[in-house]
């Protein structure tokens, strides 16, 4: 006969993304609601094959909602792409306990979710990424705040980019995405916006634009580079050696990880949790909870991987067309 009340686990994995910990909150509170038990489990895959995990209460997710990071730490566990170590996590799963697993990350994290529940552990994904890069998801959990900081940070570099007539190069992450590159592009008025998923010359796009605007009468330049097409000081030597302007770079770097979630991620982040622990109650596995046309619904795993996003080219166009 089974245990009357079912398990949830819950972790966060891949890199940290503002508003994870009000998905955690979301999914501890609500499970226990519902009358699950909640076990937390420390730093993603690797907690999972370590047995690093503990009971969760109301209490023990108190005043997190507005704190950056997660508490449930995070990693990145290569070992995991090995059969015989998603084998061993549904295994410490069953010995646990735990009966369904919400697994909150990017698309890493997605793929191990889909060979645990090929083993037979169902998994729900949540999306928890700054780099927005999940295709089948129109928003990702730390994308909105990570945006937000980039945007305060540059429009500090363009105080001083301005009053000395400088072109400031700004190195934003995303090793294979644009978005945050692109968005904040647009927020902060760049020049131009360099990201992984077009391709572009640094004469076309970048010194063609100054010389036309020069020639405006504008003397100071944003350019918003995504890390995923290379780094920012040898793009700005590129410029200014093209140019002649005095050009800067600033490597933006692990502050747009952090910092306290914006309250649009709290709110998403606070009902994909609760969506998720809907799902699980109904006996559901193998979903991905995602935002989709302004709403949060949810999709099969399977399928959500497959899809494809790219960059928005609508927005690329904005970018490009209001810029000089
Ligand atoms: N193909 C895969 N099969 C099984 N597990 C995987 C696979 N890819 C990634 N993982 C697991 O998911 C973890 C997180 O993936 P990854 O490091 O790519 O980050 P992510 O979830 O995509 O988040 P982000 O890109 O925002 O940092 C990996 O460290 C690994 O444990
Ligand atoms: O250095 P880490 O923590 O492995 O992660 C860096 C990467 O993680 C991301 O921030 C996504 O979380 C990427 O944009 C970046 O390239
Ligand atoms: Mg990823």
């Amino acid at each position: 006969m089974g245990k009357e009340r079912k398990t949830i686990g819950v972790l966060t994995s891949g890199g940290d993304a503002p508003g994870m910990n009000a998905a955690v909150r979301a999914v501890v509170r609500m499970g226990i609601n519902r009358g699950f038990s909640v076990v937390g489990i420390r730093r993603g895959y690797s907690g999972l094959l370590a047995n690093d995990m503990d009971d969760m209460d109301l209490r023990s997710v108190s005043d997190i909602l507005q704190r950056g990071g997660t508490v449930l730490y995070s990693s990145r566990c290569p070992e995991f792409s090995e059969q015989r170590n998603i084998k061993k996590a549904v295994e410490n799963c069953r010995k646990a306990g735990i009966d369904a697993l919400v697994t909150i990350g990017g698309d890493g994290t997605f793929r191990g979710a889909l060979d645990l529940c090929r083993e037979g552990l169902p998994c729900i994904g949540l999306p928890g990424t700054i780099d927005n890069d999940i295709s089948s998801s129109e928003y990702t959990i730390g994308f909105d705040t990570a945006v937000n900081t980039v945007v305060q940070m540059v429009d500090r570099v363009r105080d001083t980019s301005q009053s000395h007539d400088r072109c400031s190069v700004i190195e934003v992450m995303g090793r294979h995405a644009g978005h945050i590159a692109l968005y904040a592009g647009i927020a902060c008025g760049a020049l131009a916006v360099l990201v992984p998923e077009i391709e572009f010359t640094i004469e076309r796009d970048v010194v063609a634009k100054m010389v036309s605007s020069l020639r405006q009468g504008k003397q100071n330049f944003i350019v918003m580079v995504a890390e995923g097409v290379g780094h920012a000081p040898a793009i700005a030597e590129q410029i200014e050696s093209l140019t002649g302007i005095d050009t800067n770079a600033v490597v933006l770097g692990y502050v747009q990880r952090g910092g306290s979630p914006t309250a649009r991620e709290r709110v998403i982040a606070s009902q994909m949790g609760h969506h998720a622990v809907e799902l699980i109650e109904q006996g559901i596995g193998k979903r991905v909870v995602v935002f989709r046309g302004g709403k949060v619904v949810d999709l099969d795993i399977e399928e959500a991987l497959a899809m494809h996003k790219g960059i928005d080219m609508d927005l690329y166009r904005v970018a490009n067309d209001i810029s000089i």
